[in-house]
């Protein structure tokens, strides 16, 4: 389970984050919506333990972000600008990933690359993947070590209609796991059937 508690960010003069108060439990899909610059990729950044929080707190658990933990120990997440190592394929990719936690093994990066519909036997880089194979391999990052939390900053992105409905059973499947599934996206009409709750972000406030 994840509770914010009070959460502020400022950045410069700007109050990026107002007084978040939330708690999200396991097992559940939240759609994350509201506009441009509205705080939805802070507040995944704050769970995510990317930044530090102005004021009040992030807990993983019964545990504190940036006081008893630096992130949070079980986490799949995709963020703007994540980098991918283009000289290596998606499985190799996967797999030097995996190497941190060691927690995957190659049945899980060939079965998380599968899901998300790429081949795992190719030996195609990365450098030569179009944008919308690299989101797909984005997702296999996130998803291929069973993490208990799952953060997702408009996985659909760049990703065709085929591939958008294998993201939306991919969430189904993670909440079926047991995960606590948080997706930002722009995509409401087609996230909302899928979602436990929807969260409307306006100015850095959270409204359910
Ligand atoms: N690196 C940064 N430095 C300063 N301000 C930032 C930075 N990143 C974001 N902001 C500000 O934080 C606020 C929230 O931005 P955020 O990226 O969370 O919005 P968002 O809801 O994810 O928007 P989008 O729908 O465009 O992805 C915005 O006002 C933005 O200008």
């Amino acid at each position: 389970m994840i509770s914010i508690v009070n959460l502020e960010k400022n950045i410069k003069k700007e109050t990026v984050l107002k007084n978040i108060n939330y708690r999200f439990e396991a097992g559940k899909i939240y759609g994350l919506f509201g506009k441009n610059g509205s705080g939805k990729t802070m507040l995944l950044r704050a769970i995510s333990g990317l930044i530090v929080p102005t004021k009040g707190k992030v807990r993983i658990g019964d545990k504190t972000l940036h006081e008893e933990l630096s992130f949070p120990p079980s986490c799949g997440l995709i963020i703007e600008n994540m980098s991918l190592l283009p000289q290596y394929t998606g499985a190799e990719n996967l797999a030097i990933l995996g190497e941190i936690k060691k927690a995957a093994t190659q049945q899980d990066i060939e079965h998380a690359l599968a899901r998300v519909g790429l081949d795992p036997d190719s030996k195609l880089k990365v450098k030569k993947y179009s944008l919308g194979m690299k989101q797909r391999l984005n997702i296999a990052q996130a998803i291929f070590e069973k993490p208990e939390i799952l953060l997702l900053d408009e996985p659909t992105n760049a990703i065709d209609d085929s591939g958008v409905e294998l993201v939306w059973q991919i969430l189904r499947e993670e909440r079926e796991r047991g995960a606590t599934v948080i997706v930002a996206s722009h995509q409401k009409e087609e996230l909302l059937p899928l979602c436990d709750v929807a969260l409307t972000m306006s100015n850095g406030e959270i409204k359910e």
